[in-house]
């Protein structure tokens, strides 16, 4: 009988496209395409929604839009900035960011779409990060001067899983900072992450010409600079490169049509794929015909809209994301926990406030609150630790953020003059032993998988800074390299240098010794009031200085580059460390060298 009168009652439908989102279904009436039925709190999200539309308009809240400048991911947007301003603030849209699995990670350049998109996904808008399992297999020629390598289908498979694995952490993540930082659980917040390989796979190629192509016009790809620049320099490009639009633009048909997406969010390059769906969407919108709600083409609440984040330079003119000229990668086994915070550390003070704004979840004023305090002691760099520590909490998780900060508090403890003994000996009691059992616990698949990455990571660093922790098989959280004794010669700080990922080669590891640019802690400098309080100094051009003399604790050798690139270096007799199956770099020079001299 209750059941009965359950199905007698009229359904309610949410139509995804239209801003009169809830629809009572008359009787004998079928849904229309693109409603969906909806379930009972349909109604308090509706009127928490409007609440907060009232809150916005009155001006006694920001609107979503207002946030996003404010802080500064903006830099176009495509479709109207007003229209985009009063949509965002009377409709629940949904919005997405895509990435293509072209690496084993993603890197921190990643980072400013997403946390645009995870800004809306607080504020309680339902949020798409895609996965582009399929176009990863196009190639986007957008900001490319070149044609990207195809992948084997192996890598390709390692990459999607892994990159799946990580924007399902960052999530995790996100949540975690959201309750951290005190933002209200919106009932309305909905994520996914979706693959496009899912409906592209399915696509004929018939109907992608057919009703896609046929909306998209030649001009405006022709027009791009990506396209251009290829032409010019005689490079060409592939059909399959130049239809790459075209699949993007599929992807948010796809999603408009069924989860109601209408904003994309992109790095500024891309502007014109963005553009390119923009068109598609409208266009495929006429031919489907899906005006059933939506009163005219032009309704500006369901069209569809882009924003552009901008490309960010460091305040010396770097480009933002590169360390030495790699990436900075977020997964933990590509770039440990204590290098991702000390990258965000060495943030110059004229960046710091930008960077906090973009990569954080702190409030404007608990930052404005935060530079006040940095501008009363720079030298204590609080907002760069802050900042270091929220985004390894993003990206690795609070633990990490924690352990991280932790080393670097003591490493700088006592200011940049001294490094804390208690730092070191915390680093090297965390040492893992030859064989981690972490390792040792993985699967056949998951030790492919490690391997993998940490070879990528390897090989993207091997032309410029070679980094022995990701050669060698230690935990993968540690900040520590491990050299043998026997390099530790009168006169061989710049090789030392070099192995330790401080120097780029030895020749500029001397140069960097000429510039008095690069420290070594000396052991027993701790002073009567301060004794693990160790003193740094400069290490000496001279053809005799040896390392061995600093020597801490008989077991590490702390270097630093510059202000405060420090690397540890565990030292260990030459037979534990062949018998741990370790190499630096050098080594294999090291010892042909010996070997000629007869040694
Ligand atoms: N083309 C984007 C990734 C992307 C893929 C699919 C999309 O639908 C959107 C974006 C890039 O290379 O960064």
């Amino acid at each position: 009988m209750s059941l009965l009168r359950h199905l007698s009652r009229p359904r309610q439908y949410v139509c995804r496209h239209c801003i009169r989102r809830q629809h009572t279904l008359a009787r004998g009436e079928r849904p229309k395409k693109g409603w969906a039925a909806e379930d009972p709190d349909v109604g308090a999200r509706n009127a928490a929604w409007d609440e907060r539309a009232g809150r916005i308009k009155s001006g006694a809240q920001q609107s979503m839009l207002g946030v996003l400048e404010e802080r500064g991911f903006v830099k176009d947007v495509a479709g109207g900035r007003r229209t985009l301003d009063w949509l965002l603030t009377e409709k629940c849209i949904g919005a997405y960011v895509g990435v293509d699995p072209t690496a084993p990670s993603l890197h921190v350049g990643h980072l400013l779409p997403l946390m645009a998109l995870y800004w809306m996904y607080l504020r309680g808008y339902y949020t798409v990060s895609l996965l582009g399992g399929g176009t990863v297999q196009i190639g986007d020629p957008s900001g490319r001067t070149t044609a990207r390598m195809r992948q084997g289908a192996d890598t390709q498979s390692m990459n999607i899983a892994s990159i799946q694995g990580q924007l399902g952490k960052l999530w995790t993540n996100v949540k975690c900072l959201g309750i951290k930082h005190q933002y209200p659980q919106l009932i309305s917040r909905k994520h996914d992450i979706l693959n496009n390989r899912q409906w592209l796979e399915k696509l004929s190629a018939v109907e992608l010409m057919r009703d896609l192509g046929s909306g998209m016009r030649l001009g405006p790809m022709l027009a791009r600079d990506s396209v251009k620049l290829r032409m010019e320099t005689g490079e060409g490009m592939a059909i399959s490169e130049f239809s790459y639009p075209l699949f993007q633009a599929y992807d948010w048909w796809s999603m408009y049509k069924n989860e109601g997406v209408q904003l994309q969010i992109g790095g500024s390059d891309q502007y014109g794929n963005i553009c390119a769906g923009m068109d598609a969407v409208s266009h495929m919108r006429k031919i489907h015909r899906m005006d059933g709600e939506a009163p005219s083409e032009e309704d500006p609440s369901v069209a569809t809209y882009g924003l552009t984040t901008p490309l960010l330079t460091t305040a010396s003119g770097e480009k933002f994301g590169k360390s030495a000229g790699n990436a900075v990668w977020l997964d933990r086994q590509m770039m440990n926990s204590f290098d991702l915070y000390q990258y965000f550390l060495r943030t110059a003070d004229d960046d710091v406030e930008r960077y906090l704004k973009l990569f954080t979840f702190l409030s404007l004023d608990e930052i404005y609150l935060l530079m006040g305090h940095q501008q009363q002691d720079e030298s204590k760099r609080l907002a760069q630790h802050m900042l270091a520590k929220e985004v390894v909490e993003l990206a690795h998780g609070a633990a990490e953020a924690k352990k991280a900060e932790t080393a670097h508090k003591e490493a700088f403890g006592h200011g940049t003059n001294t490094f804390s003994l208690g730092a070191l000996r915390n680093t090297l009691s965390s040492t893992k032993p030859t064989t981690d059992p972490h390792t040792a616990k993985l699967s056949k698949k998951e030790k492919e998988l490690l391997a993998y990455k940490k070879a990528y990571a390897a090989s993207s660093t091997a032309q410029t800074i070679p980094s022995t922790a990701h050669e060698q098989s230690q935990d993968e959280s540690d900040a520590l390299v491990t050299l043998p004794l026997t390099m530790l010669l009168p006169g061989s700080f710049p090789r030392i240098l070099h192995a330790a990922g401080l120097a780029s080669s030895k020749s500029e590891a001397h140069r960097l010794i000429a510039n008095k640019g690069a420290y070594v802690v000396v052991p027993n400098s701790g002073s009567s009031e301060n004794p693990t309080g160790l003193q740094w100094v400069n290490i000496e051009s001279s053809a005799v200085a040896d390392p061995n003399h600093f020597l801490v604790d008989w077991e590490a050798l702390v270097l630093r580059s510059g202000k405060s690139k420090i690397q540890i270096c565990r030292i260990v007799t030459e037979e534990q460390f062949e018998a741990e199956g370790l190499t630096c770099v050098g080594w294999d020079e090291f010892k042909a060298r010996r070997a000629d001299i007869g040694a």
